[in-house]
């Protein structure tokens, strides 16, 4: 076989080398995060609290009921964030549109103005920059999005 032919199964092996990197990343972030302590609540980013408030009179189309505030600690929302963009990934197209590859890379681009934590954003837009958005395929939005959580978490 010529170099017009290439082995076929080059392509699959270069792709579970690929998951394979993917699955050590995962394991080693999960031993190091069981060695570490549960996140603090101390510090608290935000505190989410219902505005619905039942002692108010229902002069309103909604009543009002005050709850005790959940506060968020940037891992918490950092863990949150981050199965939220794994399982988009994971739902990406194989061959996307011309409007979800636009979409997808509008919705990193408004997270690194709009991350609820300003310190994060503005690491994130670095990152960002330092590596553009790649959503070509449902592969290629998956690794790079492996990657940039490796990048952002070794920080
Ligand atoms: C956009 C963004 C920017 C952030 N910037 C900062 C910052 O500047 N400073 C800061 O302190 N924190 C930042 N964070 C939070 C940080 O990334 C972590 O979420 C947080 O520190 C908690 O880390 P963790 O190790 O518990 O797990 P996380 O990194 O939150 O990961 C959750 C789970 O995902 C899995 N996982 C880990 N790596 C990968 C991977 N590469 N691919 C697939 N799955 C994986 C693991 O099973 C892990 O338990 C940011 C988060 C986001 C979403």
């Amino acid at each position: 076989m010529g170099s017009e032919n290439p082995n076929p199964f080059q392509a699959l092996f270069q792709t579970v080398e690929r998951f394979s990197n993917c699955v050590q990343t995962h394991l080693a972030n999960f031993t190091q995060q069981a060695h570490r302590s549960l996140p603090t609540k101390k510090n608290p980013l935000i505190s989410i609290s219902s505005s619905i408030n039942a002692d108010s009179p229902a002069t309103n189309t909604h009543f009002l009921v005050k709850k005790p505030a959940a506060p968020v600690t940037k891992e918490e929302l950092g863990r949150a964030t981050w199965t939220f963009l794994h399982t988009l990934a994971a739902q990406y197209p194989e061959n996307p549109t011309r409007q979800q590859k636009k979409d997808v890379k509008e919705l990193m681009s408004i997270l690194s103005r709009m991350y609820p934590c300003q310190e994060c954003a503005d690491h994130f837009k670095e990152v960002l920059r330092a590596n553009p958005v790649m959503a070509g395929s449902h592969d290629e939005f998956s690794q790079w999005l492996c990657h940039v959580h490796n990048v952002v978490n070794r920080r």
